[in-house]
């Protein structure tokens, strides 16, 4: 077990506690292209931290990483002191991880509270052959499951379209509702995959407010890539930059906004 270090509290209030995920030199290979090289950095408890870096720069690899889809060929990954091997979706999904994705991944036939209600799976403890022998305990957990939910998409302000198919929903909606089915699995910590990618500025300031609110009102850690250095200044607490697989900025938006590497590698090289 390792000693983890009390926290901080920020300018505006907001408590961070010891630190939650450790990265400790990180390197994925995928054959001869090395997308991520010699990679450390770590997520304090109750943070919101970004990593943000121009295309290609292994932003989506590092938070496969971190989601535990892909193992690194070198370097360690510690959560709540320990260090984690590989692991399947579920164990990830029982530790208390969840995540969004840049392509929306959900159920377009399911209304939105189905597809909501997926996202309680791992946490449902009535299996069928349960459910057939206790039936009032299954229907009681059920309720449960469904209370919460309802919670869920009051919070996020979605009780309109709660019964409508996700496939007929606007985009901005959509990210909403994944966000909404992330949450249900009631996750420590929350990985999101390029929250405001695709949305114009009103969608990107309700899904800002949103992630703010989450990290308000449950405490939940939460790491997010994206590619738009702006949009990530105003929510985070600390910022990671990555550039070619390489880490060249770590610290708070102010330091890393004067950081002459993270200037260069977004103003000087053409990567797109
Ligand atoms: N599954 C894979 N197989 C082979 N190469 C990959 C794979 N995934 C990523 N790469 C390569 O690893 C490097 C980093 O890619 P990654 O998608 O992690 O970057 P990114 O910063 O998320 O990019 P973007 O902003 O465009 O999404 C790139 O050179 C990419 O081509």
């Amino acid at each position: 077990m390792k000693d983890m270090t009390e926290g901080y509290t920020t300018a505006d209030g907001r408590r961070i506690g010891p630190v939650l995920m450790e990265m400790k030199n990180i390197t994925l290979r995928f054959g001869g292209v090395k997308a991520i090289t010699d990679i450390s950095f770590d997520i304090r408890e109750g943070e919101i931290r970004a990593i943000i870096g121009p295309n290609g720069a292994g932003k989506s690899s590092m938070l496969n990483v971190i989601s535990g889809f892909y193992v690194p060929q070198e370097g360690e990954v510690w959560f709540k002191g320990y260090r984690r091997g590989p692991m399947r979706p579920y164990q990830v999904a029982r530790l208390g991880i969840s995540r969004t994705f840049q392509n929306i991944a959900l159920f377009d036939g399911m209304s939105v509270l189905d597809n909501i209600m997926t996202g309680r799976l791992t946490l449902m403890k009535s299996g069928l052959l349960n459910q057939a022998l206790w039936w009032g305990r299954a229907e009681r957990e059920e309720t449960e499951h469904r209370e919460k939910v309802e919670k869920i998409i009051d919070f996020l302000e979605i009780q309109a379209i709660r019964k409508t198919p996700v496939g007929r929903l606007p985009y901005g909606l959509k990210k909403r509702v994944e966000l909404a089915r992330a949450l249900a699995a009631e996750p420590k910590l929350l990985l999101l995959d390029e929250p405001m990618a695709g949305m114009n500025v009103e969608e990107k300031e309700d899904m800002s407010r949103f992630i703010l609110d989450v990290n308000d009102e449950f405490g939940t850690t939460i790491v997010l890539i994206e590619h738009d250095m702006g949009v990530v200044m105003d929510l985070s607490d600390r910022v990671v930059v990555m550039d070619y697989g390489k880490k060249i900025g770590d610290g708070t938006p102010d330091e890393v906004r004067s950081n002459p590497d993270v200037i260069n590698a977004y103003l000087g090289v053409a990567h797109d």
